[in-house]
């Protein structure tokens, strides 16, 4: 898709306006490889990989376990959700295949960290905003894996310099509107998407991460100045999304795609994707809980087309 991407920005009266703009192709994200999602024969559950998803205090663990939840639909191959020892009764009464460790801090987590099966991470949902919070997001950052940083982490880190210095490479932000406004005020007022796009290009190569800028129309934009865009508009509208608890489920899809050895873009986009069509598959009086149950048939119908299309006609998964 050609579109018109601004090159630098100006203040304007009610905010920074792009300066000039010139055509950029803007990629945009369609269905993705059904044979990266795919699971095949001889594969054990550590080859999926292991992710772990911060939960907050009890009566808030909601989000969470929304994300850890879409994280194992997606494939992979375990799950923790780490809570306060205060919200194991909760949580465990709420899960099943998803297992549950304590961690009441920054030290326990720094513990549970040197198991480096480990390997990818969700920060945010329902987590909370206190200091014990903002010391699990900095023991999470500094610990180098790939890390989704979503709803509460994000607001600790617009809050704190100190944790925004801590992200990198491996890390996928997924701000909404708001979030994005508190991470990045001086880039907040770009309205349209050529604007949007570029506001989360210049975000993402000031994070030195990739940003996921959320709505109907989601731009994922990586350090390296990648810009892709996915539209949830016209013939893929899916208005139903705008529910709570959308977002994090989308944070326990890309947690769960890193997990699976997905690079963060890519990871990002595919979680894009499957979001939109595990709600358009749902349709009308969609709830957060539906979508990861929607899952199962959105991979079956990308695998079996893949199937028809190789001309094979089994579908294997
Ligand atoms: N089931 C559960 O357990 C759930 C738990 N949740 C957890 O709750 C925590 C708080 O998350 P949050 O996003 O609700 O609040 P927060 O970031 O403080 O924003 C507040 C203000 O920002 C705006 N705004 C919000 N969304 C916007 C958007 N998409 N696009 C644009 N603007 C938007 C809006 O302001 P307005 O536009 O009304 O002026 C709103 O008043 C977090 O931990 C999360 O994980 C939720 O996920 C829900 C399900
Ligand atoms: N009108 C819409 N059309 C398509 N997608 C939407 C729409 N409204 C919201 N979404 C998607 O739903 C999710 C909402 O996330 P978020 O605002 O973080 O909600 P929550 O914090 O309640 O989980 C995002 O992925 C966003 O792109």
């Amino acid at each position: 898709m050609e579109c018109h991407q601004s090159v630098g920005w100006t203040r304007r009266v009610g905010g920074w306006r792009p300066r000039r703009s010139c055509a950029v192709t803007l990629h945009q994200i369609g269905p993705p490889d059904p044979a990266r999602l795919s699971k095949h024969e001889g594969q054990h559950k550590y080859d999926h990989g292991h992710a772990l998803i911060l939960c907050g205090p009890p009566g808030h663990g909601g989000a969470a376990r929304l994300a850890a939840r879409a994280a194992l639909r997606v494939g992979a191959g375990l799950v923790t959700l780490a809570c306060p020892a205060a919200a194991i009764p909760e949580n465990a009464a709420r899960l099943d295949a998803v297992m549950l460790r304590a961690v009441d801090g920054g030290a326990d987590l720094a513990q549970m960290l040197t198991d480096r099966r480990l390997n990818a991470l969700c920060l945010g949902p329902g987590l909370g905003l206190g200091p014990v919070q903002a010391h699990l997001v900095a023991v999470a950052l500094a610990a180098g894996r790939a890390v989704v940083v979503d709803a509460d982490a994000l607001t600790l880190i617009a809050r704190s310099p100190d944790l925004a210095a801590g992200l990198h490479p491996g890390c996928i932000l997924t701000p909404h509107t708001a979030e994005f406004a508190r991470l990045f005020p001086d880039l907040a007022g770009a309205v349209g998407l050529a604007a949007r796009a570029d506001a989360c290009r210049i975000a993402a190569g000031r994070a030195r991460a990739t940003v996921l800028l959320k709505g109907a129309e989601t731009i994922v934009a990586g350090p390296d100045g990648s810009v892709a865009v996915h539209r949830a508009t016209g013939a893929r509208a899916a208005p139903w999304l705008a529910t709570a608890g959308a977002g994090d489920v989308l944070a326990g899809l890309i947690a769960g795609l890193l997990a699976r050895g997905f690079a963060p873009a890519e990871a990002a986009g595919t979680a894009v994707w499957l979001h939109v069509e595990a709600a358009r598959v749902t349709g009308p009086g969609l709830i957060a809980e539906d979508l990861s149950e929607a899952l199962p048939a959105v991979l079956r119908a990308l695998l079996r087309q893949a199937e028809t299309d190789s001309g094979s006609g089994v579908v294997t998964g």
